[in-house]
């Protein structure tokens, strides 16, 4: 209990110790090299810790699809196959179609006639019965068949279709303004100097053309290792990523935008691809209506759009500078633990480091330099 009072009622205080060995001294120079190093390449210069950044960009899409393409004998163009027409970061392009005309209200087969068995279907053979719904449950297998109320005749998902090869033609034009709020830094995706003809005649690629705004679909797919023939059919989702990483301390003109291409959805078997469904209706004489349904398979095009600016600023240059400077002092940490454990003559080390002194022995050795002192003066 009161050696521990003592401890507690004690006091360190850092002694130097020079120690001449030059394979300590050169771990010591070397540790401090590598910690200096470190923050000139990594973190000043590649990662650029004398900037504060400005990550909260704020970003407006504007797409337009044009192309046109063959669906059973019917020219479809942009207004019959992109969905929504109003040109957001988010939009469909049709590449398939089941098509269910003449749909009128009434009662009929859930399924198409061609695939169910007409033994059991009809009301008076019904097992139970659901909101709109009439079902019988076979008795040789687990599935059951129903005859709905609703839009006749129903939708056959079967039936065999082709798809719009020419949408691989179609073209994509994106229009991207974005702002960094921190800097009131603003810029578009069209360079400054875009002409109508360029614009109208360029396509995108990773070479030459890397800031012309229109991209062919089939180049897209291509970039995002996707095979249109392969897609057309069920449809998937595709990312295009606009990336905007900016060092504004360099040329405004510097800052532009990065494409990137990605298929976002993933491939499975019991929800393949992606598709909507919609329905045009009319009305003909004396006045009932019907509708045209449409399930439609698309290939879903998402805008996304990142990005990041960095200006120098004195706060983080200081803490970083500070940071760098401290952990140069790693090196003595180092040193000292090869000192101490693995060199010859680590204990004289040790109790050269590690002095204990007592108060009152403290006082004795004063007392003793004092008359050294008067003797030697007298
Ligand atoms: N998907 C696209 N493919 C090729 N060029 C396009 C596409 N969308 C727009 N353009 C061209 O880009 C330019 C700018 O388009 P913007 O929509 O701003 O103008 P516009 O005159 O309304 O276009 P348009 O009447 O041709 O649809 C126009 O020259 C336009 O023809």
């Amino acid at each position: 209990m009161i050696g521990c009072v003592t401890d507690f009622f004690t006091y360190e205080t850092t002694k130097s110790v020079v120690v001449k060995s030059w394979k300590l001294g050169l771990i010591n120079r070397i540790v401090q090299l590598l910690i200096l190093t470190y923050f000139i390449s990594w973190v000043f210069l590649h990662e650029k810790a004398y900037q504060v950044q400005d990550t909260a960009i704020e970003s407006s899409v504007i797409t337009k699809v044009k192309g046109s393409g063959l669906y059973n004998d019917t020219i479809m163009d942009i207004t019959d196959l992109v969905s929504p027409a109003q040109g957001t970061s988010v939009f469909a392009i049709i590449t398939n179609l089941i098509i269910t005309e003449n749909q009128v209200q009434g009662y009929c087969p859930e399924v198409s006639p061609a695939t169910l068995n007409p033994f059991i279907v009809g009301p008076s053979r019904h097992i139970y019965i659901q909101m709109f719904k009439v079902c019988v449950k076979s008795s040789h297998s687990a599935s059951s068949f129903c005859e709905i109320r609703g839009w006749c005749p129903a939708e056959d998902d079967n039936i065999p279709t082709n798809p719009i090869a020419e949408v691989e033609n179609f073209t994509i034009f994106i229009k991207n303004s974005i702002r960094f709020p921190l800097f009131n830094f603003t810029k578009s995706n069209l360079q400054p100097n875009i002409s109508t003809d360029y614009i109208k005649t360029c396509t995108f690629d990773m070479k030459d053309n890397i800031y012309c705004p229109i991209f062919k679909v089939g180049d897209v797919l291509r970039f995002a290792q996707q095979d249109f023939s392969s897609i057309a059919k069920k449809g998937c989702v595709i990312g295009i990523k606009i990336g905007w990483v900016c060092d504004l301390d360099k040329s405004e003109e510097l800052c532009e935008p990065s494409y990137s291409f990605i298929r976002l959805d993933e491939e499975n078997s019991v929800s393949k691809g992606y598709n909507f469904r919609y329905a045009r209706y009319y009305k003909v004489e004396p006045g009932t209506e019907y509708r045209t349904l449409f399930k439609a398979f698309a290939i879903r095009f998402d805008v996304l759009v990142y990005g990041s600016a960095g200006k120098f600023n004195v706060i983080p240059t200081l803490i970083n500078i500070v940071a760098a400077l401290t952990s140069v002092g790693l090196g003595t940490v180092l040193c000292d633990i090869i000192l101490l454990n693995f060199l010859k003559g680590s204990e004289q080390y040790k109790a050269k480091k590690f002095e204990e002194v007592k108060e009152d022995e403290l006082d004795k050795q004063t007392l003793r330099l004092t008359s050294t002192l008067d003797s030697t003066v007298d």
